[in-house]
């Protein structure tokens, strides 16, 4: 049996794997949460195909990102790649559907994207994105979206992380104040965005000293809001709207008081190209990557045909989180309850349904099961009730306890201390232990 799975695990493609039950409920409770969250705040739910038409992803990306993406060949010949994410999908329909007069528009999603990322980190290729993004002008747009990241994170019960902010506008002003040509600033970013350290130091010393020497000091630019004030320092000029823009963000969230778990890192950059102000990540201590990122993209839906709209928002991975929670030993509190009805025949099968919605809406999930060793075994292990239904009876329903404790399972799983109910009875008992 066993090597049975180990086959099937190897046949997978590298960074795919399946989520049992016990996984896959964490992952769906973790998800309604975060969701739950965006709801309340007014961000709209939407989809995005699952395959997207290769010009539509690769518009406006550099090679690098494209060569990151699952491509594939509908029966046209015609290049299709796998959402390697959405923000750039739901951005181009949005300009389309000619939504941009009606901005400003909150939208959130939940499903996978597929990148090629490097599984040597543990990072898995197949990426359960919970996302939300706000697309229009509004002066507190920025702190909202960073408000929201952090809420889900409260609301999934995970407080263990840090909130690093940067801002892509710095680097490229960097550069341009120090006169560095287009090529060897590409060279440059392109090095940061990797976090290619070596060849950044490397291209960096290839430059006049002064240069060499602020460009070195950037990537000591990490920690609290101390660092605004270095940042400005390190620009040859005295205006650094970057900086500015970062100073009102720390504003926002001192003001809501949700600075504790916020660093700036002016050297942070992420891995897309469409990015243009603040970029922020994520990061747990308990994993070795990012749990979420996002940032600004005023450029992009331009770009796309549509006008000059600031837009920014982020997207948390959702496996990502339950890996959090699994090396932090929290369980999910949400899992819901069981209460296993044992139905063993048809007359009494409408009464078993009828009482099956009532416990339902008590917030128990109800296994309708008919074999008695089942509920003799396994059952008691899981549910936190056993109802067999005889409706012969006057009073059809037989309720017992069954008990978590393997010692006592003998005990409390027969019949013995179980009770008659009539259907009132059952909610009322059922509703009591609750
Ligand atoms: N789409 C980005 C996250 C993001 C959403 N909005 C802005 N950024 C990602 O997959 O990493």
């Amino acid at each position: 049996m066993k090597d049975s799975l180990k086959s099937i695990e190897r046949k997978l493609p590298e960074g795919m794997r399946f989520y049992l039950p016990e996984q896959a409920e964490v992952i769906t409770s973790l998800a309604k949460k975060g969701r739950e969250v965006l709801k309340n705040w007014g961000y709209q739910s939407i989809f995005v195909p699952a395959m997207l038409p290769y010009d539509t992803v690769s518009k406006g990306l550099s090679d690098e990102n494209v060569r990151q993406y699952y491509k594939l060949v509908d029966y046209r010949g015609e290049i299709l790649v796998l959402r390697p994410e959405m923000t750039a999908a739901i951005a181009e329909r949005l300009v389309g559907e000619g939504k941009c007069e009606e901005f400003p528009g909150r939208y959130q999603y939940f499903a996978p994207v597929y990148r090629h990322e490097t599984i040597q980190s543990g990072k898995k290729r197949e990426i359960y994105q919970l996302g939300a993004e706000f697309l229009g002008a509004n002066k507190f747009a920025d702190v909202e979206i960073l408000m929201l990241a952090q809420k889900v994170l409260l609301n999934c019960e995970v407080d263990n992380y840090r909130l690093e902010i940067g801002h892509i506008g710095f680097l490229d002003q960097l550069l341009n104040e120090l006169d560095i040509s287009p090529k060897k600033s590409a060279e440059i970013s392109g090095a940061l965005a990797r976090r290619d350290l070596v060849s950044y130091r490397q291209a960096c010393r290839q430059l006049n000293s002064d240069a060499a020497d602020r460009l070195m000091k950037l990537l000591d630019l990490r920690g609290g809001c101390k660092v605004l004030n270095a940042a400005e320092e390190l620009m040859p000029v005295r205006e650094c709207t970057s900086v500015q823009q970062l100073r009102k963000i720390h504003r926002g969230l001192k003001n809501l008081g949700l600075i504790e778990k916020v660093s700036y890192d002016l050297a942070l950059t992420r891995n897309l190209d469409y990015y243009s102000g603040m970029v922020f990540e994520i990061m747990s201590p308990d994993l070795g990557y990012n749990i979420c990122g996002g940032g600004r993209y005023d450029r992009l839906i331009k770009s796309l045909g549509g006008e000059k709209i600031p837009a920014r928002g982020f997207a948390m991975g959702i496996e990502r989180l339950r890996l959090v929670k699994e090396k932090l030993c929290l369980t999910d509190n949400d899992r819901q309850e069981k209460i296993l009805l044992r139905c063993q025949d048809l007359s009494s099968l409408k009464t078993s349904v009828n009482i099956a919605e009532d416990l339902q809406e008590l917030g128990y999930a109800v296994i309708l099961e008919n074999s008695e060793k089942l509920v003799g075994e396994a059952a008691q292990k899981k549910c936190k009730m056993i109802i067999e239904v005889d409706n012969s009876s006057e009073k059809p329903f037989n309720c017992w306890k069954s008990s978590f404790d393997r010692e006592k399972r003998a005990e409390s799983g027969s019949a013995e201390n179980s009770r008659k109910f009539s259907r009132a009875e059952v909610i009322e008992y059922v509703d009591g232990i609750s």
